[in-house]
């Protein structure tokens, strides 16, 4: 296996009046240039993994280490031009158009005192990431007048706009409808850049990764490619659920197909 472009080594987090660590003990290793799931149920600590990874926290234990160097340790500018962070619930002034939030994408690559409008290859640089996730159409519309979904894909531009090399994405389709979350996954894919992405549909993930890390209770219950990681008996044991996992007919990945809850009363769609 090629070196690991991202690599988080024995990283763990408490935090005060919470009994057990928020993470404990995890180890991630994501190749260059592919797509890695971080799966898990509610709380499992994928946001808080994702924060660490960015920079945003420091991790008690451990270390992250980007391209073999830690990130903990990189100049604040330095890291904000090569890690960018699609938050779950990202927010902006609600002021800016589109263009301009694309346009904060460059912050980290402008003077200290460049304001006004962005010139030469950072202009280039945000119509180019606009075009990419087709938002150019809204690059006058003011933010506060955008669907979630909207909201979503320009949120993508601008960190493309950042020309990073570790792309970060928590549960970046949330907000847009299926058309939508494919052709998002497929331009995360296109991208070619090495990303980590906290996603919850399972399908979704056996599609468009590579690689899947799964979090339960703040630890690695499971990491690899897709089709070995994704069984059963993994997802029974983490989600609770009760899936089958076949071969898709068409598509060269795994098909996972929810069954119903375990253990529940009766099966899903039975009737009443
Ligand atoms: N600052 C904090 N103080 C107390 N608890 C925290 C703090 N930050 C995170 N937690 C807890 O750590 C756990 C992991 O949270 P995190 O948001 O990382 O989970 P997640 O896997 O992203 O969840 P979800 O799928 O619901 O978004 C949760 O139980 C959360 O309540």
């Amino acid at each position: 296996m090629s070196a690991p472009a991202l690599e988080a080594l024995g990283v763990g987090l408490r935090v005060p009046g919470r009994g057990a660590p928020v993470l404990d003990a995890v180890d991630l290793r994501c190749r260059p240039g592919r797509v890695t799931g971080l799966l898990g149920p509610n709380g499992s600590g994928k946001t808080t993994l994702l924060h660490l990874v960015a920079g945003l926290r420091r991790p008690d234990d451990g270390l992250v280490r980007l391209d073999g160097a830690d990130v903990h340790l990189m100049p604040a500018r330095l890291r904000a031009r090569r890690i960018a962070l699609v938050e779950q619930h990202a927010e902006t002034a609600l002021s800016l158009t589109v263009r301009q939030v694309v346009g904060l994408g460059r912050t980290p690559y402008r003077s200290r005192w460049g304001a006004g409008p962005l010139r030469g290859a950072d202009a280039d640089a945000v119509e180019q990431a606009m075009r990419t996730v087709r938002v150019e159409h809204l690059a006058e519309r003011g933010w506060d007048r955008l669907s979630g979904g909207e909201r979503q894909r320009t949120q993508l531009a601008r960190a493309l706009a950042q020309e990073p090399s570790l792309l970060l994405l928590d549960e970046p389709t949330n907000h847009l409808d299926l058309g939508h979350q494919l052709d998002f996954l497929e331009r995360v894919r296109a991208s070619g850049l090495t990303t980590v992405a906290a996603l919850h549909d399972l399908e979704m993930a056996a599609a468009y990764c590579d690689d899947v890390v799964v979090l339960d209770d703040g630890q690695v219950r499971a990491a690899g490619p897709v089709s070995e990681v994704l069984t059963p008996g993994l997802v029974a044991d983490v989600y609770g659920v009760d899936v089958d996992v076949e071969d898709h007919p068409r598509r060269p990945a795994p098909h996972v197909r929810w069954n119903g809850v375990l253990g529940a009363a009766r099966p899903v769609g039975e009737a009443r």
